[in-house]
């Protein structure tokens, strides 16, 4: 099966300042990829890439292999989008929001829609314009879910709930791509809920990718290993990922722990130390 997304060489610049630099990384499908960076690395222009909402300067973006320039309105139906700021009309209850998107989407399902209001407990009565940051996040949410999107693209869309409106929207997450066709882009701070959730791991930094990985084979074959600046040239240069300095030491991030050689021991990692780890480091 092909890409749902297929993001290559993408370059983008604001006037001097390149935001963009060579991003590469893809969405298979069944896939769940976190899309982890500190605050500016890139991960909302990256997604507005996608979405056409801004051009790139070179570089490729394929959704459901095809050019994103050149994408059938149809075919945009089977994106769900969820950004930080969503617009959705403040002015309208659930039940009025729902007989519109009933007409903006072919695919419109109004039973899983009502479904998911359910169980977000968000209310049917109150206007869009009273919710909470929170709620509005979770009907956006619930928006996004309801009109039998292919690819998801969510942009921080856990960021301002508790932790058990979060557990609830994972388990969405989780349910969206069960049955291997769809995927999922998730762009979080919350690491702890890439862990739970993703599949698929891409790290950048100031618009770089520095890995891109499946889950799994990080947990297993990853290490950090900390060295003297002298053991350096005795690591295989092709498993080094990143490494950061501290003085006459260096931390180092390998790609396989089994090509380290005897007398270096590896230290396992959580989310949130790799993550820390990535965007400290020098590559
Ligand atoms: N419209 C714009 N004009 C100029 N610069 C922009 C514009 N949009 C984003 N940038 C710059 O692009 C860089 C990447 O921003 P972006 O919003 O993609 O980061 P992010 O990874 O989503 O950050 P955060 O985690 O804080 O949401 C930043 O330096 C930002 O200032």
């Amino acid at each position: 099966m092909v890409d749902l997304l297929e993001i290559r060489n993408i370059r983008k610049s604001f006037g001097n300042n390149v935001v963009l630099k060579d991003m590469t990384f893809n969405v298979p499908p069944g896939a769940i990829v976190g899309f982890i960076g500190d605050n500016g690395a890139g991960k909302s222009t990256t997604i507005k890439t996608v979405l056409g909402l801004v051009s790139h300067d070179t570089g490729t973006v394929k959704i459901f292999d095809e050019e994103n320039i050149n994408i059938h309105p149809e075919k945009k139906e089977m994106i769900g989008v969820v950004f930080d700021a969503m617009n959705l009309p403040a002015h309208l209850t659930i039940k009025q929001l729902n007989n519109v998107l009933k007409k903006l989407y072919n695919t419109w399902d109004q039973n899983h829609f009502y479904q998911l209001i359910h169980s977000f407990h968000l209310p049917m009565d109150k206007k869009v314009n009273e919710f909470s940051r929170g709620m509005s996040m979770k009907l956006s949410i619930a928006v996004a879910l309801s009109h039998h999107a292919k690819l998801l693209l969510l942009d921080e869309a856990t960021g301002g709930l508790d932790p058990s409106s979060r557990e609830e929207v994972l388990e969405e997450i989780i349910n969206f791509v069960k049955y291997g066709d769809k995927g999922v882009l998730l762009s979080s701070h919350i690491m702890s809920d890439i862990e739970k959730v993703a599949s698929h791991l891409v790290f950048i930094k100031e618009g770089e990718v520095l890995l891109s990985e499946e889950k799994d084979k990080v947990i297993e074959n990853y290490a950090i290993v900390d060295v003297h600046e002298n053991q350096l040239p005795v690591l295989n240069k092709n498993i080094v990922v990143a490494k950061r300095n501290h003085g006459s030491h260096f931390s180092v991030l390998v790609s396989d722990r089994k090509e380290l050689p005897e007398g270096i021991d590896s230290k396992n990692f959580s989310m949130d130390e790799l993550s820390v780890f990535l965007t400290r480091s020098e590559k």
